[in-house]
């Protein structure tokens, strides 16, 4: 049976955890480092498993999640300090490269990802990729771990976890950034923010889950529209104020900028 440690106790670790204590991981299997104290109590208490401080200790689980911000990786493997050959690392951290994660841990097989913050649910969606020196039982690892949280995706280059970044990664912003605007364009037109709120966010819980039902959302926005009726002006309206290319150009900024990212 697999060992797991989590370098980097936060946000994202902790969804993690819980996806994999419901599908059937034992605490005993996991371990989380965390510098932090407080992350290490909250962590031993919710989901029971072990915790430490000792960052080199990782080198002894089959499995190390970098569940840390970034620009606190290349300080990690420092600490680690290890021949890590037959391991799997699985990296969470955004535009940190397969080729930065080779040349600080060596040659290791490597699992990047792309998570989002769903994933805190348990509705994660994410992107997967390996390097060649994983073997298929490690994609199927990495996999498993991915499904505890969500959906997991594997992509076959690495430059596509740019592309999923930009659908996927960053996305709940997106929506959440509509979310925003409808709740203060529905209180301007005359509803309370509370109604307004309401409204809005039942909304679009409903038309997420009716989308996941397998109808094409176009077919499902046909269904709402009726010819020459309200939802035809709205749709009119977006249409002819670009709505399309806003979000082409805003998914392609994305996915520049998780490029540039993935340079520094
Ligand atoms: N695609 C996305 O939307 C998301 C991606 N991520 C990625 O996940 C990673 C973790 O993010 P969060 O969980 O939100 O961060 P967080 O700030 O909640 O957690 C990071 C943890 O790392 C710990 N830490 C700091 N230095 C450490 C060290 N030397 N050794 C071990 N632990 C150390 C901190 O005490 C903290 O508990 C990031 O790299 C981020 O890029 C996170 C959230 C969403
Ligand atoms: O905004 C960011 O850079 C990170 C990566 C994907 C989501 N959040």
């Amino acid at each position: 049976m697999d060992k797991i440690t989590f370098i980097g106790g936060g946000n994202m670790a902790s969804a993690i955890i819980g996806g994999l204590i419901s599908s059937g991981w034992t605490p005993s299997r996991i371990t989380v480092v965390d510098p932090n104290a407080d992350q290490r109590d909250r962590l031993a208490s919710e989901h029971g498993v072990h915790t430490t401080d000792d960052v080199a200790s990782a080198a002894a689980a089959d499995i190390i999640v970098l569940a840390v911000k970034p620009q606190v990786i290349a300080a990690v493997a420092k600490q680690i300090n290890a021949d890590l050959s037959g391991k799997l690392i699985l990296s969470i951290a955004a535009g940190v490269t397969i080729a930065t994660l080779e040349s600080l841990f060596g040659p290791v097989a490597i699992a990047r990802t792309m998570p989002n913050t769903p994933a805190l649910l348990g509705l994660g969606a994410t992107g997967l990729h390996l390097n060649e020196r994983a073997s298929e039982a490690q994609h199927l690892a990495a996999k498993g771990i991915i499904e505890a949280f969500g959906i997991c995706v594997t992509v076959e280059r690495e430059d596509l976890l740019d592309a999923v970044t930009a659908v996927s990664g960053s996305s709940p912003a997106y929506y959440f950034l509509m979310i925003e605007e409808m709740i203060r364009s529905g209180t301007a037109l005359g509803l309370t923010p509370e109604d307004a709120r309401a409204l809005t966010l039942q909304t679009a819980l409903g038309a997420a889950a009716m989308a996941t039902k397998g109808d094409a959302p176009e077919d499902l926005r046909a269904r709402v529209t009726s010819p020459n009726g309200t939802t035809h002006a709205a749709i009119v309206s977006m249409q002819e104020n670009g709505f399309g290319d806003v979000i082409a150009k805003a998914m392609t900024a994305c996915r520049d900028r998780a490029v540039e990212l993935g340079k520094a």
